[in-house]
């Protein structure tokens, strides 16, 4: 058997970089020990046993797999070499051309996670360079999966799009659910019910889109059909420019994800 993985997350404190190792030793495809987190400014308490550096160029030298998790703004600074090493990157909008000629390595793949990695039920589209061997898709997935599912895509263009799809995604919900929140309060509805009931409403949707095989619009379809309290709902909410207000949604972080890259 040969030496045991090292990984290393530039951002290491921050919030997808946090997730992402726990998610990682918790899935045993590193041990805490083999494992180095980078920081800007003063050391996050979680996993002890890691190393812990301001060092990113230690931090790069240390590790097999160098995960790069600063927001798009703090790339430009980040100076180091990957030395021909498996570089994988988390950042919204940056090309898999401009990673492997900054952190010098033909090996790199680009991913977009989201925040429910936190819970490891991130959807994360990623691609490789054509540097990438066997053995490099096989480390990203086994990463990439302990934070969730993950699929492999066809184009830069497919994460561009999946960047405000999915990436973005989860607050969409939460923007609906704060809504909901909202307007339960406003009617005279605790708030600790609001928040127990609209949660359990959103996670109870989860399960069922998970379980059920049908397209969601069948499912709103029968809700329609009732002719009911949901269809009267339904109506007066895309009357109110529902659709549109997605379809705008996300053409602005697509537009947002494209102009990062061409910034950045
Ligand atoms: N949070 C999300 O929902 C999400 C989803 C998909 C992709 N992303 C991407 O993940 C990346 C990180 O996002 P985040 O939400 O974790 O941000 P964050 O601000 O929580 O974490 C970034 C961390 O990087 C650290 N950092 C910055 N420069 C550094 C340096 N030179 N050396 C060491 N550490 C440094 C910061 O101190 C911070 O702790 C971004 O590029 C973002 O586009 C985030
Ligand atoms: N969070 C990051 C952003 O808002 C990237 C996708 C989700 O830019």
């Amino acid at each position: 058997m040969g030496e045991p993985l090292s990984i290393g997350i530039i951002g290491g404190g921050g919030w997808l970089g946090r997730a992402i190792a726990e998610a990682i030793v918790d899935a045993q495809i590193v041990a805490a020990e083999h494992l180095t987190l980078s920081y800007r400014s003063g050391q996050p308490g979680f996993l002890p046993n890691a190393t812990w550096t301001r060092d990113n160029q230690e931090l790069a030298d240390r590790s097999d797999v160098i995960i790069v998790s600063v927001r798009p703004q703090d790339w430009p600074a980040i100076d180091i070499s990957a030395d021909g090493k498996l570089a994988m990157s988390v950042m919204a909008g940056v090309p898999l051309d401009q990673l492997a000629r900054r952190l010098n390595t033909e090996r790199v793949v680009r991913t977009l996670p989201n925040a429910a990695a936190e819970v490891r039920n991130s959807y994360t589209p990623w691609i490789g360079s054509l540097g990438v061997t066997a053995d490099d898709r096989n480390v990203a997935c086994r990463i990439l999966e302990a934070c969730g599912a993950a699929d492999e895509v066809e184009s830069e263009a497919d994460i561009d799009y999946l960047t405000g799809l999915t990436g973005s995604g989860p607050a969409f919900p939460a923007l609906l659910a704060a809504a909901m929140m909202d307007d339960a309060i406003r009617r005279g509805i605790s708030p600790d019910i609001a928040r127990r009931s609209v949660s359990a409403v959103l996670i109870g949707t989860g399960k069922l889109l998970e379980a059920r095989s049908d397209n969601p619009k069948d499912i709103v379809r029968t809700f329609l059909d009732y002719r009911g309290t949901t269809a009267a709902a339904i109506e007066a909410m895309c009357a109110a420019g529902f659709e549109a207000a997605v379809a705008d949604g996300l053409a602005a972080a697509l537009q947002k994800s494209v102009s990062m890259g061409q910034a950045s």
